[in-house]
């Protein structure tokens, strides 16, 4: 994927969508899971989506990601270096190789692209470092916790250096403790590289302690229902931010955009059983 040509003075997006439509075979015929939706990122956004169950959150991910094919439309990732991978997932649960230990599945991405061993020590240490997995290293996944895993998932994804993040719901399986803890490891290790990503959470919580823009999708048919600034300033202490007023506002009103979507959603879903 390539970024068409830039349009002078104007900052490029690091990711441009445009008509993007997709559609899966079904019954008779099609289902539209995204419908033309148009839409640019600017370079070092943390841009979060929320949207209810079934609006094509997951789909447009996968678009970008490149493991799914638009029906139409086209999706563009600006390449700013050449030689590095356009992007890295980190999923819900499990997405790290059970037989590699911490420190060869950090490391896959860049043996994989046969980057000098010096090279690879240094970047993988330092994100095993960051992640706070330095002293597991040699360890294997089963004999790790949740949150351990998922860590080295975002270390394995940091450490990829690729030109964009795509995160799906990485913490919905941890516990409330864990999750605030690697959202603030995550906070920390992207402010100091701002690198674009795309986070996708059900939580509006988790949305607007880590997003700088939040676009909330409308339901089925999945489409943009609003795209918001999140105003505060970074970096972002978790505790601190969520105990200010202004945070408690933001959250409401998202949940003002976000209501009438679940709802809907919830309407088709009990109108198809
Ligand atoms: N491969 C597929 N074939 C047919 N339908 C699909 C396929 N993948 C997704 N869908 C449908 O497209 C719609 C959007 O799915 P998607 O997983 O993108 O939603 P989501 O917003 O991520 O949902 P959730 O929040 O529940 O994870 C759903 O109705 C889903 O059933």
């Amino acid at each position: 994927m390539k970024l068409a040509e830039n349009i002078p003075g104007l900052a490029a997006p690091k990711i441009r969508i445009a008509n993007l439509t997709k559609q899966f075979a079904a019954r008779g015929g099609t289902f539209t899971a995204i419908d033309n939706i148009s839409l640019d990122i600017a370079p070092g956004t943390f841009f979060v989506i929320v949207g209810p169950s079934g609006c094509g959150k997951t789909t447009l991910l996968r678009i970008l990601a490149e493991l799914e094919k638009p029906s139409s439309g086209t999706v563009e990732v600006r390449a700013d270096r050449p030689g590095r991978p356009s992007n890295s997932m980190v999923f819900q649960g499990d997405s790290i190789f059970p037989w590699m230990t911490v420190w060869d599945n950090a490391a896959y991405g860049l043996k994989l692209r046969g980057l000098p061993e010096a090279e690879v020590k240094e970047t993988v240490g330092h994100y095993l470092d960051k992640t706070g997995l330095t002293k597991f290293a040699r360890h294997y996944p089963h004999q790790l916790s949740g949150g351990m895993k998922q860590r080295v998932s975002i270390a394995r994804a940091f450490a990829n250096d690729p030109e964009i993040l795509l995160m799906d719901e990485p913490f919905s399986a941890l516990d409330e403790q864990n999750k605030t803890l690697l959202q603030e490891e995550v906070l920390r290790i992207w402010e100091a590289d701002k690198k674009t990503v795309v986070f996708i959470t059900h939580s509006v919580d988790e949305a607007v302690t880590l997003g700088d823009k939040i676009m909330v999708m409308s339901a089925h048919p999945g489409n943009v229902k609003a795209i918001i600034d999140v105003p505060f300033a970074r970096p972002r202490n978790v505790l601190e931010l969520r105990s200010q007023p202004a945070y408690g506002e933001m959250v409401y009103n998202i949940w003002g955009h976000l209501r009438e979507e679940v709802q809907r959603a919830k309407a088709q879903e009990e109108a198809r059983t």
